[in-house]
C-alpha cells in the first residue's frame, strides 16, 4: 500500500524522559491500517511511535493483497495465452515455470516494500520499534525493553488465518496465505478448503499456472456477492477446470493431503490451502490489563473506533468490521479525525466497496439486494447483462452483468459488477451511493464507445425503459408530432 507524503522538515519526535518514551500516538502494528495513520499523523505534526514485530507492511504486502494480485497476473497472461486461438491468433501452449512466477511475485513485494520500511517511517519523523507490543496498564505498552506511553494507543494488529475444527487437520501438513507464497514448485492438485475470495482467487491463479484444483467450500462460494453474478462465475470457473464442491461438510483430513466428507467421498489432492476465514491478532497483547474488551471478531469498537478504554482504538482486521486494505486506510483517516482534531469521526460502511480478483473481475459496492430487503428498504433490482455491450462482444469476454439496488424514489443503495476489470467501474456507484445520487444521474451520464463501463449507463437507462417506451409516452409524442408545424 503506498502512502501520501509530503516532506516533514521538523517532525516532532517522541520524547524520552528516563526510561519511558512519551508520544501524543503510539501505534502497534505497521499493516495497512498501522501505517497509514502514523504516516498521516507524523505528517500532521503528532510525535509517533510505530511498533511492528514481524514484517513491515503486514498482510497486504507480505501475504496478502500484493503477492495475490501478481500471481494472478501470471496466471490471467498464461490464460490469455491459452484463449488467443479464439481471436484467430495461435500460439504454442504456455510453459509456466513456476519458480520464476515465485521470483516475479517476490520481486513486486520487493518493489513496493520501501514504502512500507522502517526507513522511510524513521525519514517521516516516527519512532520505528522492532520488537512485539502488549500493554502493562490502561496507559503503557512495553516493546522490545521500551515503555511507551501516549496520549492515545491504536491497536492495528491485523487478523491470521483461522484453522476450521476439523479432525485431522492441524496434524495435516498445510498451505495459509502466510506460506503459500513461498512455493517454488507448482502444487500438481491443489485442494482449498473454503470458497471465500482467498479461495477463490488462489483457485484460479494457480489453475492458471496448471495445477488441478479442487474449491471444497461449505455453503456457496463467495456467499457475500449477488447469487446472480456468483452463478455466472461458477460456470466461468468450472469452464477454465477448477472443481468447485458446494454445500460440502469435511468429515474430517485423512494423513497425505486427503481431505474426506461425511457423506464418506474422499478428495485427494498434493496440496491443501486452508482459506476459511480469519481470527483477530490478539494473542501477546495484554488488553485486559489496559481494560480493553474483545470478542472472538476482535476488539469491540464504537463508531469512533474506541475501545472500552477511550484512550485505546482499534483499526484495520483487528476491529471486528469489513477486512479489506482500503477499509484500513479509511479507518486511518476516521482515527486522525477523532485523535489529531478530536472530532467525533464516524466510520460510515454505506459505500463499501469490494472486489475479487478473479477474472472476470466481480466488484460490489454497498448494500446487496438481501441486505436491502432485510432493511426494509423498498427495493427495485435493475439487471444488464454483459452480452450487450459492444467492447465486451469484440473482445469475446461477454459473460457478465451488472445489477443495481435501488431504494424508493430511484436512490441508489448497492451495485455489483461482473466483467473484465469490473474493480476499476465501481467507483462510479461508490460516488454515487456516498453522495446520495438517485439513479437518473447515472442514466444522463455521456459514457465513451465502446467502453464496458457502458454498462453502468445501460442499466440506470433501464430504470426508465418501461415508462420511456409505455402506450403513454407513445400517446403523448403522437399529440406532439400532430402539433408541430
Ligand atoms: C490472501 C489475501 C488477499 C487479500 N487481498 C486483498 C485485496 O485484494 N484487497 C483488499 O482490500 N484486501 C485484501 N486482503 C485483506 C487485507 O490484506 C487486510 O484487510 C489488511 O492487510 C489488514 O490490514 P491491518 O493493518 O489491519 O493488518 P495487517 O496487515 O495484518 O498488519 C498487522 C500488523 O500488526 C503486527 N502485529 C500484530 N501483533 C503485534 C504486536 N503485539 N506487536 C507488534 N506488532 C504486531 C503484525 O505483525 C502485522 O504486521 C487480502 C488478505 C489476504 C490474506
Ligand atoms: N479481493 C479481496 O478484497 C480479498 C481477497 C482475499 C481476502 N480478502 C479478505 O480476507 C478475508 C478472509 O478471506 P477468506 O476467503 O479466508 O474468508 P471468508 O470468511 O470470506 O471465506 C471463507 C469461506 O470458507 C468457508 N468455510 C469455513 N470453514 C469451512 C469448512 N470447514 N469447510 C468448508 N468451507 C468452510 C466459509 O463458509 C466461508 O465462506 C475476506 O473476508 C476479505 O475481507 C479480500
Amino acid at each position: 500500500m503506498t502512502h501520501d507524503e509530503t516532506p516533514t522538515p521538523a517532525a516532532r519526535r517522541p520524547r524520552r524522559k528516563g526510561d519511558v518514551l512519551h508520544a501524543d500516538l503510539c501505534v502497534i502494528g505497521a499493516g495497512s491500517a498501522g501505517l497509514s495513520l502514523a504516516a498521516g499523523a507524523v505528517q500532521m505534526g503528532a510525535s509517533v511511535v510505530l511498533i511492528e514485530k514481524h514484517r513491515m507492511g503486514g498482510d497486504c504486502l507480505n501475504t496478502g493483497c500484493v503477492p495475490s494480485k501478481a500471481l494472478l497476473a501470471a496466471a490471467h497472461a498464461a490464460e490469455a495465452a491459452r484463449g488467443a486461438a479464439r481471436f484467430g491468433v495461435d500460439v504454442p501452449a504456455p510453459v509456466v515455470d513456476f519458480a520464476r512466477v515465485h521470483a516475479h511475485v517476490q520481486g513486486v513485494i520487493a518493489t513496493i516494500a520501501p514504502h512500507d520500511s522502517v526507513e522511510r517511517f524513521e525519514g517521516l519523523g516516527c519512532t520505528v520499534i522492532r520488537a512485539a507490543a502488549r500493554f502493562t496498564g490502561p496507559r503503557e505498552v512495553a516493546a522490545g525493553g521500551q515503555r511507551i506511553r501516549a496520549r492515545r494507543f491504536v491497536v492495528a494488529s491485523g487478523s491470521s488465518p483461522a484453522l476450521p475444527p476439523v479432525p485431522g487437520l492441524a496434524e495435516t501438513p498445510h498451505l495459509t496465505n502466510e506460506t503459500i507464497f513461498e512455493l517454488t514448485e507448482r502444487p500438481e492438485h491443489l485442494l482449498v478448503l473454503g470458497g471465500g475470495p482467498i479461495g477463490i482467487e488462489m483457485a484460479q491463479a494457480f489453475r492458471g499456472l496448471g495445477s488441478a484444483v479442487t474449491v471444497i467450500q461449505r455453503d456457496t462460494i463467495l456467499p457475500r456477492d449477488e447469487p446472480e453474478a456468483v452463478a455466472i462465475l461458477r460456470e466461468i470457473l468450472r469452464g477454465q477446470g477448477i472443481t468447485l464442491i458446494e454445500g460440502a461438510q469435511v468429515a474430517r483430513i485423512r494423513p497425505g493431503v486427503q481431505v474426506e466428507l461425511a457423506d464418506g467421498t474422499v478428495i485427494a489432492g498434493s496440496h491443501l490451502l486452508v482459506a476459511a476465514g480469519r481470527k483477530p491478532n490478539l494473542d501477546g497483547l495484554d488488553l485486559a490489563l489496559a481494560g480493553v474488551e474483545v470478542t472472538p471478531r476482535g476488539i469491540t469498537v464504537d463508531r469512533r473506533l474506541r475501545s472500552t478504554n477511550r484512550r485505546v482504538f482499534a483499526a484495520g482486521d483487528v476491529a471486528g468490521g469489513p477486512q479489506f486494505t482500503h477499509v484500513a486506510g479509511y479507518h486511518a483517516g476516521v482515527l486522525i479525525r477523532n485523535i489529531l482534531f478530536g472530532l467525533p469521526a464516524k466510520v460510515d460502511y454505506a459505500a463499501l466497496p469490494w472486489v475479487t480478483y478473479c477474472d472476470p473481475e466481480l466488484a460490489h459496492v454497498g448494500l446487496t439486494e438481501a441486505e436491502a430487503r432485510l432493511a426494509s428498504h423498498p427495493v427495485q433490482v435493475l439487471l444488464q447483462p454483459l452480452s450487450g455491450n459492444d467492447r465486451a462482444v469484440a473482445e469475446r469476454s461477454d459473460q457478465g452483468l451488472a445489477k443495481i439496488i435501488l431504494g424508493g424514489g430511484g436512490r441508489i443503495l448497492g451495485a455489483t459488477i461482473l466483467a473484465p476489470r469490473a474493480g476499476e467501474m465501481i467507483g462510479l456507484w461508490g460516488l454515487a451511493i456516498q453522495s446520495r445520487m438517485k439513479i437518473g444521474a447515472v442514466a444522463q451520464m455521456m459514457a465513451p464507445y465502446p467502453t464496458m463501463s457502458e454498462i453502468s449507463k445501460r442499466a440506470a437507462g433501464a430504470f426508465y425503459t418501461p415508462s420511456l417506451f409505455s402506450a403513454r409516452t407513445r400517446r403523448i409524442v403522437g399529440w406532439i408530432q400532430r402539433l408541430l408545424p
